[in-house]
Parts: structure tokens; sequence; C-alpha cells
């Protein structure tokens, strides 16, 4: 069985009283929860998983340099990432690539850089919607997965989210059958990158306009694994039963 992720990027939101937003949602947690992980904004990292001890839900961060270390004034390495006590980061967020124009080959080594630090890396991807109204989807991600996946992935170092960018922040989302066409799509690539096995546990998650009332119709697709959810992360009464709803998937 693939195990089930909920993720939660909070973007540049919050400051450090939203972790009380953690006890809230650990006390909210189905019986059986999913994997939760809450990725805060880096200077909130430490504390946030000082807030997560004892508890089932895990801490990531939103993005990581690709070097360990150096004169890289304003950047956080992996290696720091991970002496927070965090275990997760994601890497080539839309919102990355487009402010900080960021390549495939900046996620590829960026993704290399968590692994070495421990890290499993969110590695993002996802079309804008020119590309989406041309019907370029499919050609866009096989690209993007060429390009940004690194070898080397195991079942526990990587996790791939979809995230269309035209579904991000919008309340737009995809069809099922469009989720459904594009998940099978990256399985059957990551088949064809690192053989059935390790391709088959590899969680896919779902990312854009993720919220309490439409969760439940996209996790019925069965190569969603799971969401990255931005807005509906921040309060722990919007994650919660979108944490139900994969634990009930
Ligand atoms: O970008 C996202 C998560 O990384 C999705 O954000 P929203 O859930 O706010 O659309």
């Amino acid at each position: 069985m693939r195990r089930k992720l909920a993720a939660g990027n909070w973007k540049m939101n919050g400051n450090a009283a939203s972790l009380s937003e953690l006890k809230t949602l650990k006390d909210l947690l189905p019986p059986n929860p999913p994997q939760v992980v809450i990725c805060p904004p880096a200077p909130l990292l430490f504390r946030a998983t000082e807030a997560a001890r004892g508890t089932d839900i895990m801490i990531g961060a939103q993005d990581c340099h690709m070097q360990h270390s150096g004169a890289f004034t304003g950047d956080v390495s992996a290696d720091l990432i991970a002496d927070t006590g965090a275990t997760f980061v994601i890497v080539g967020h839309s919102e990355r690539r487009d402010t900080h124009e960021e390549r495939d080959s900046d996620v590829r080594k960026k993704a290399t850089s968590a692994w070495a630090s421990g890290l499993t890396a969110i590695i993002c991807i996802g079309e804008t919607l020119d590309d989406h109204a041309a019907n370029n989807t499919l050609d866009i991600i096989a690209g993007q997965l060429a390009g940004s996946l690194p070898d080397g992935m195991t079942t526990s170092n990587t996790v791939i989210a979809y995230e269309p960018i035209w579904a991000i922040g919008t309340g737009k989302v995809p069809t099922l059958e469009q989720i459904i066409e594009v998940h099978d799509f990256i399985r059957a690539k990551l088949v064809t990158r690192c053989g059935a096995e390790v391709a088959d546990m590899i969680p896919l998650l779902y990312g854009g306009s993720v919220k309490p009332d439409n969760a439940a119709t996209i996790f019925q697709a069965e190569n969603v694994d799971g969401a990255l959810v931005g807005g509906a992360s921040l309060k722990a009464t919007d994650f919660a039963p979108i944490i139900a709803a994969l634990a009930n998937s």
C-alpha cells in the first residue's frame, strides 16, 4: 500500500503565534491519520518542530539552496533545514520557478541536496493556464519530470506534487478526469524512469485549490495519494477535514 500524505504549504503566511494551529490540528486528526506535513516559513522551522514534538505531524521547509554551505546571503541549505528537525522540503514550487526563475536543472540539484541531508523532497511540477488551454499539459509535465527528477529516487526520499499553476489560489480545479489523466501519466513516466517497484510506491500529490468541499472527489483518483494544500492548510479547522477525506479515501 502506498502511503498517503497531506502536506500544508503555508507560503509566506503565519507567524510564531500561528503555530498553535499545530496543537489544534493534532486534536482534530482522525484515528488512523495519513502522514501530515506542515511547511511553515523558514524562520518558524525550529519552533514548529518543537510544537509538533509528540504529535503525528511532521515539519517541512518550502525551499532549499542547492549547495550545503557557502557565501549565499539569505539562502537556507538543506543541512540547516535538517538541523531544525524538519524532515521534508518542497522544491520547484511554481512560485519559486516564477519569482526566483528556478529552472528544472535547479530543482533537480535542490532535490539532490535535500536527499544528501536526509530530507524527503516534495518535487513540484505543473503547467500554466496557456499550456493547459493549448492542450500541452502532458508535454510540459513530461519535460518537467525529465528535467527536475534526479536519478536515485526511492520510495522514501521523493514525493511528487502536480500543481496546475492556474489552479493555485484561484478556486479553479481541473475535472476529476483531467486529474486522473495527469496523475496516471506521471505514474507511467515514473515506471519508465525507476521501475515499477519504486514508481508504484512514490506518493503523488495533487495541489491547487484543494478545499474541504472538493477533497473527497479529488482523492477518488487512484494515483492521487494526497494533497499539497496552500490556503486551506493555514487553519487547522480547514485542513483537518481534508486530512479526514484522505484517511477515508
Ligand atoms: O500552491 C499550493 C500549495 O503548494 C496550492 O495553494 P492553494 O491550495 O492555496 O491553491
